[in-house]
């Protein structure tokens, strides 16, 4: 089967954001609203709610075809049988991660808002790269910031996926994809959000109309 192409909304399921009695339901809801690719982002949980957290958020997204990706840990990743991992400064490095999960699956990279990292990683066997934060984070306050012409400059320099990170919502994230974002890696504008169906939804709308900069009207 041929794998999803790695666009549209990114929906990162942050356990510190939402309970994980709600995690694997708010993941579907999720879908429904668009997202094509989840994340499991846990960065506290005990071990064995982890993976049996993993593994919930595997199934949902396996049924519903959509790219499921597991954050910092790629023997996670391996155990439910994710299609991939992300990994950013603090983590294993790529060629440790691509050894681990070999080459099939999926390995992101946090770039921050350095395209010479972004050039490296996609050297390294990176299969798409992050950069960000775009806007103040409420997940992150203290990220790094990543200016919108970074995402311009990486998209004519890089063949990889791009994906944008940070403080994204769906009124700032059309400038995000006009510039060349292939993704939008939401947290907080998708999952503490009342209604996330229709949360999503607004932001996978921004891909669903032609928003990129060579847009031209018709002569
Ligand atoms: C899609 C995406 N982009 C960036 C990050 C951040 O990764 P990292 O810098 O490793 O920070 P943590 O998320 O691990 O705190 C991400 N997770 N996903
Ligand atoms: C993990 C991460 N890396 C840079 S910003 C961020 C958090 C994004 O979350 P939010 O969508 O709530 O700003
Ligand atoms: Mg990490």
């Amino acid at each position: 089967m041929t794998r999803p192409p790695i666009r549209g909304l990114y929906a990162i399921a942050d356990t510190d954001v939402i309970s994980v009695q709600r995690l694997t339901e708010a993941v579907a809801q999720a879908i429904a609203g668009g997202a094509r690719l989840v994340q499991y982002r846990n960065k506290t949980g005990p071990a064995d709610e982890r993976e049996r957290l993993a593994q919930s958020l595997a199934t949902v997204c396996r049924q519903h075809d959509v790219l499921y990706v597991v954050n910092d840990d790629a023997d996670l990743a391996a155990a439910v049988g994710a299609d991939g991992v992300h990994v950013g400064r603090d983590d294993a490095p790529i060629a440790k991660v691509r050894e681990r999960l070999g080459p099939r699956r999926l390995v992101g990279v946090s770039c921050y808002n350095d395209l010479g990292l972004a050039v490296q990683a996609e050297a390294a066997g990176a299969d798409y790269v992050a950069f960000g934060s775009f806007f103040p984070s409420p997940t992150k306050p203290q990220a790094v910031r990543a200016d919108i012409d970074l995402l311009r400059r990486a998209r004519s320099r890089l063949r990889v996926p791009v994906v944008a990170i940070g403080g994204i919502t769906p009124e700032n994230g059309a400038r995000l994809v006009a510039a060349g974002a292939d993704a939008l890696a939401v947290i907080t504008g998708v999952f503490a959000q009342s209604d996330i169906e229709a949360a999503a939804r607004r932001y996978a709308q921004l891909f669903e109309q032609r928003t990129d900069e060579t847009k031209h009207s018709p002569t």
